[in-house]
């Protein structure tokens, strides 16, 4: 597999890695199921060395927030993102934090009075941008058949126009996020249901069990993330088999090389594109 070779990737057990790709090549695609991270995983971390928005992003610069509400949700990123990708501080210590600031946030989105006919036009002018081989990797799942689980901590509304506007929401495509709930007249009052945040995925996957019982005859599973939370995005997957879990280090990589190295099979460091998962051409 050539696209083992590039220079991005990392490896700690390359042979671990040949023994899972050749059980699922034998398997069959039909056995197979891709569950994916969205913001930073699906799209790219940066372009031309400007950060990238996350679907969160996208609504918060668009002209449906105001000045003051932009200077206070940038103000909560400076805080708390630096938080989220601090390797000193476990997991247990960061959870909190970022409850915090999902909710500070979701709640002064929705100060905002937010209109749903608007949101398709704050997608079509933002900066979003899938990594380079999006289509290649959409298209050769929905022609293989192979379902494809978006799970995302982000925003499900604006992460869903980002891909219909990209052609790519495809049938074998299903969206767990966080979804906004809009008035009778469309104007946005809440977020639905149970948060969705990087450290509770597990949850999140648990209460999903319908979708993970009617794959159950697909047991071998090809994962993408960008944090460690996102490995818990297959724990409801039923009688797994063989997992390959992929994960893109975007930012501090030599700060957290090592961690990831000895959670995901492999290893993307800094690299914006789709080029190694579009290896699933390889399992037909
Ligand atoms: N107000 C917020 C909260 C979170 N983020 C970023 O979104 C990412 C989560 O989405 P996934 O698709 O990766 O699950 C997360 O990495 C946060 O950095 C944000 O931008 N604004």
């Amino acid at each position: 597999i050539p696209e083992l070779s590039n220079p991005s990737v990392c490896m700690k057990d390359p042979q671990r890695v040949q023994e899972i790709l050749q059980s699922m090549v034998k398997a069959g695609s039909n056995t197979v199921q891709v569950i994916t991270d969205f913001d930073m995983t699906l799209t790219r971390f940066a372009y031309n060395g400007k950060r990238c928005p996350t679907s969160h992003n996208i609504l918060e610069n668009s002209n449906l927030i105001t000045s003051d509400c932009k200077e206070k949700l940038t103000e909560l990123l400076n805080i708390y993102y630096p938080i989220e990708i601090d390797t000193s501080r476990s997991a247990e210590e960061k959870l909190p934090l970022m409850v915090e600031w999902w909710t500070k946030a979701h709640e002064l989105l929705v100060e905002q009075k937010i209109r749903k006919d608007l949101l398709a036009t704050a997608v079509r002018e933002s900066d979003a941008m899938l990594r380079e081989g999006f289509k290649r990797f959409f298209d050769c799942l929905n022609q293989q058949n192979i379902p494809l689980l978006i799970f995302s901590a982000g925003i499900g509304d604006i992460l869903e126009e980002v891909i219909r506007q990209a052609g790519i929401f495809h049938r074998n495509v299903k969206v767990i996020s966080n979804y906004m709930d809009f008035d009778e007249s469309g104007v946005l009052r809440a977020f639905k249901g149970e948060l969705i945040h990087i450290y509770n995925k597990r949850e999140g996957a648990l209460l999903n069990t319908d979708h993970f019982q009617d794959l159950r005859t697909r047991p071998n599973v090809v994962l993408l993330g960008d944090s460690l939370g996102d490995l818990h995005m297959a724990d409801g997957v039923q009688d797994l088999k063989n997992i390959l879990k992929i994960g893109f280090l975007n930012d501090k990589v030599e700060d957290r090389k090592q961690a990831y190295l000895d959670s995901y099979d492999i290893v993307l460091a800094k690299d914006e594109t789709l080029d190694v998962p579009n290896l699933l051409k390889y399992i037909s």
